[in-house]
This record gives structure tokens, C-alpha cells and sequence, in this order.
């Protein structure tokens, strides 16, 4: 059921991610507090290949790494990062900044663990996850990217895994913190519409040579005759009457 209007007849309301963000529209919100990182390195566990992309798991069994803060209610539990990124250097990130599109978008997965006991149960409701996204920009080889994708040829086909811990996800994230946010969904099946989006205002660094190790990734089984992912980035969707919030004015 969507709004109604005094055609009577229903509007639907879309929730979808990602989206463009617009930066003039973006309304400054000085209620919004800064977002407080607290991982502990000890909680990676290991590089799955999952088919469209390489999920970095995390132990999240308890609140060892949790984010809190920002524009949420409580904190989040760390379950997981991952990567889109496109054929070309030319696309790949799903947000876009003014219509400006990044060669890669990190997404950083956390759901709702005061409310919820896990990320499939969290999914169904509407504060059940929080993503932060974080634009890669080309440039000079990112050294702490270079510790993850040293592993991808242990999983380089569609459900492998290798072990990777001790790692510290906080020396992926740019200095500057300000974000924007707004209310959206998975921008992977099943798209559900649970998520806080919040996407750094900074971009990190990507190298050319990097990006295309993450397309030599597989999307086919060791059995199976090779495909690879060569992209796999959602096309904006309409923002409807959703406003964008920002962290800095
Ligand atoms: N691209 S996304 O919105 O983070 N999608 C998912 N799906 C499972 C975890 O994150
Ligand atoms: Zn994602």
C-alpha cells in the first residue's frame, strides 16, 4: 500500500538503494553525532566468494565489534565488508555523489543486535541494519586493500573461503568522518528495506591494477567452465520524498 493523494489513487513508496545524492539537497542535521568505530581486530575470521562479490566475515556472536552512534538508535554489530566495483574504472559504485560515479563502493554490513539475534531476523524490519559506504577513488595502491586482495586467488571461485584475521577494518576508513544518511534497502536480492545508510563524505584510495584483480574473480564453481565478475553494481534508484541528512553543514 503506498500514500494516497486526492486522486485517490495510490502512490507507491519506494525505499530502494542506492540512489544519487544530490549534495545541495542534503540537509545539515546537528543533531546527527559523530559515528563511533569500536572493532576489535581479533573478530575477522574469513574471505568467503559468494558469487557476486567477496564478503570479509566477522565473528559476530557478541558485541566485539560494533558500531555506534551517528544517526542510530544504540549500536550495530559488525557483520561483514564487501566490494562493487564495475568492467571499467569508469563505473562500479552504487551511490553516486552529484552524479558523479566512483570506480568502487565499500559496504560495511552491521545489524541491530540490542533488538535483534540475527542479521536475517534484523533484515525484516526497518532498523534492523546499517551499512557505511565508502567511495574508492583511483589513485596509488592502497596498502591495507593490498592485505585483502593478496588473498583473492585462495577464493576465486564462487564459494571458497580462506582464513583472514587479525585484521583491523578501521585502517580502511578515510580520516574524515562526516556522512551523509538516509533510509533505504539491500542493494542485493532480497532488497529488503532495513537499511540506515550511512555514506562517508571522503573518499579511500584504489589503485587500476587492484580494481582488476577484483574481476578476476569468479562467479562460476571450480567445476564449472569460468565466468568472472566482472561488475556488480545496482543502478540508482528514485528517491521519492526522501531527504538526505548531513553530518557536516
Ligand atoms: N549491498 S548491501 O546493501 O550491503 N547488501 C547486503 N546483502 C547482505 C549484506 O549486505
Ligand atoms: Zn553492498
Amino acid at each position: 500500500m503506498g500514500l494516497h493523494n486526492s486522486h485517490h489513487k495510490p502512490c507507491p513508496t519506494h525505499l530502494q538503494s542506492p540512489i544519487n545524492i544530490h549534495t545541495r539537497t542534503a540537509k545539515y542535521d546537528p543533531s546527527l553525532k559523530p559515528l563511533k568505530f569500536s572493532y576489535d581486530p581479533k573478530t575477522a575470521k574469513r574471505i568467503v566468494n559468494v558469487g557476486h562479490c567477496f564478503n570479509v566475515e566477522f565473528e559476530d556472536t557478541c558485541d566485539r565489534s560494533v558500531l555506534g552512534e551517528g544517526p542510530l538508535t544504540g549500536y550495530y554489530r559488525l557483520c561483514q565488508f564487501h566490494f562493487h566495483w564495475g568492467s571499467s574504472d569508469k563505473d562500479g559504485s552504487e551511490h553516486n555523489i552529484d552524479g558523479k560515479l566512483y570506480p568502487a563502493e565499500l559496504h560495511i554490513v552491521h545489524w541491530n543486535s540490542k533488538k535483534y539475534t540475527s542479521f536475517e531476523e534484523a533484515a525484516q524490519h526497518s532498523d534492523g541494519v546499517a551499512v557505511v559506504g565508502v567511495f574508492l577513488k583511483l589513485g596509488d595502491t592502497n596498502p591495507v586493500l593490498e592485505s585483502i586482495i593478496q588473498n583473492l586467488d585462495r577464493v576465486k571461485t564462487k564459494g571458497k573461503t580462506c582464513p583472514f584475521t587479525e585484521f583491523d577494518l578501521t585502517d580502511l576508513l578515510p580520516k574524515d568522518l562526516n556522512y551523509w544518511t538516509y533510509m533505504g534497502s539491500l542493494t542485493t536480492k532480497p532488497y529488503f528495506e532495513c537499511v540506515t545508510w550511512i555514506i562517508l563524505q571522503e573518499a579511500i584510495t584504489v589503485s587500476s591494477e587492484q580494481l582488476e584483480q577484483f574481476r578476476r574473480l569468479q562467479c562460476t564453481s571450480e567445476n564449472e567452465n569460468p565466468s568472472f565478475i566482472l561488475e556488480n553494481h545496482r543502478p540508482v534508484q528514485p528517491l521519492d520524498h526522501r531527504v538526505v541528512r548531513s553530518s557536516c553543514p
